[in-house]
């Protein structure tokens, strides 16, 4: 009984010690879900009781990791506090209201802000299309096709999934694959690049401590800290024989599989790896990837519009589902505009 005991006690000190810290910051627009999203993480996963439980932050566990998350108010009013959080954040979740058409546009600038914050800049981001119960809900293809979302994440470095999802069906543990692979997928990049991101996360806090000295409080940072990021990430990926200069991002249909419905994207730098193989410690996908959940009870019929040269779909393109969006909001592209004038 006492080596019993003694062996438990060993396994679970062990677990400890090796558990992965992690933390994440959950934005989006008011009304998004985000804090129901929160809520059904917490139904759904362990947390840390001894830590500092907040309304705005919860301490949970997912396998090796423990991960910190912070649920951010999406009113205007919150949206102002988010930039204090983006330094501490190693990753980002991203949450809009995917039946919300009215509010796509403000998704768009909101979200083209966010990336365009050199704080953000290299860390992935989890963009969950909640609300997929809903009828009129839009999906995740059409969603990247509406955001640009491939040009964002290209200027912003970043790995990036849209996840389709329902925090309501998720909180009623009816469906709640999608958010557990989700945060799974995040905490795998987070730590496919932990050390480059605690680097960088040290220079901006040695920078924005300095800052705070002989700036107004809640300055932002200056930007000529990115191109140090960049060598950074240079200097630690050469030997790798990768490099993060600009490349030509896209989604690539993993092979084999089909655009279905419901599908989640995956972006990332563009790389070359052998199929099948993954990197990191604990076999995060590192390759280019769309990526196609199991999700089959929330929508119908998914189309994925591809905009890249390449086709990697075995059948005919799919027309884009006409009654969809506005002609309107199809047509315009604000976002290069958005870059200049968005102002908060
Ligand atoms: N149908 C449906 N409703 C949802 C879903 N997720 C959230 N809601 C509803 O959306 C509303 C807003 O949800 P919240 O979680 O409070 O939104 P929030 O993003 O935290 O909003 P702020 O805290 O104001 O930024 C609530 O009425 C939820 O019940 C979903 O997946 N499906
Ligand atoms: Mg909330």
């Amino acid at each position: 009984m006492f080596r019993l005991l003694t062996s438990c006690w060993s396994w679970l000190k062990t677990t400890e010690d090796t558990r992965r810290n992690a933390t994440i910051i959950i934005i989006g627009l008011n009304n998004s879900g985000k804090t129901v999203l929160m809520e059904a993480f917490q139904r759904l996963l362990p947390s840390r009781m001894e830590s500092c439980m907040t309304s705005e932050l919860t301490t949970l566990l997912l396998d090796e990791y423990e991960v910190s998350i912070y649920d951010l108010n999406g009113d205007m009013k919150g949206r102002e506090t988010w930039p204090n959080y983006y330094t501490k954040a190693q990753g980002l979740v991203f949450v809009l209201d995917s039946s919300d058409l009215g509010r796509m546009r403000e998704v768009k600038i909101t979200l083209t802000h966010l990336l365009s914050d050199q704080r953000v800049a290299g860390k992935p981001i989890l963009i969950l299309a909640n609300k997929q119960d809903k009828k009129n809900a839009i999906l995740p293809c059409d969603i990247v096709e509406y955001l640009l979302l491939e040009r964002l994440i290209r200027k912003n470095k970043s790995l990036c999934r849209v996840e389709p999802c329902s925090a309501i069906h998720t909180f009623q543990r009816r469906d709640h694959q999608p958010l557990i692979e989700g945060l799974r997928w995040i905490l795998a990049a987070i730590d496919n690049q932990y050390e480059e991101l605690c680097t960088c996360q040290q220079s901006l806090t040695s920078r924005i401590s300095i800052s705070k000295s002989t700036r107004d409080f809640g300055e932002r940072c200056s930007l000529d800290r990115f191109p140090i990021r960049i060598e950074m990430s240079k200097e630690k990926r050469q030997p790798l024989g990768h490099s993060m200069e600009a490349r030509p991002l896209k989604p690539i249909l993993q092979k084999g599989l089909r655009p279905k419905k419901n599908a989640s994207v995956t972006f990332a730098l563009e790389e070359i790896m052998e199929e099948g193989k993954c990197s990191g410690r604990n076999g995060a996908p590192n390759t280019t990837e769309l990526h196609y959940n199991r999700s089959t009870d929330l929508k119908p019929q998914a189309t994925y519009i591809d905009n890249d040269d390449d086709d990697l779909f075995e059948e005919p393109r799919a027309k884009k589902r006409a009654n969809t969006w506005d002609e309107e909001m199809l047509l315009e592209d604000v976002c290069e505009e958005i870059f200049e004038t968005c102002e908060y």
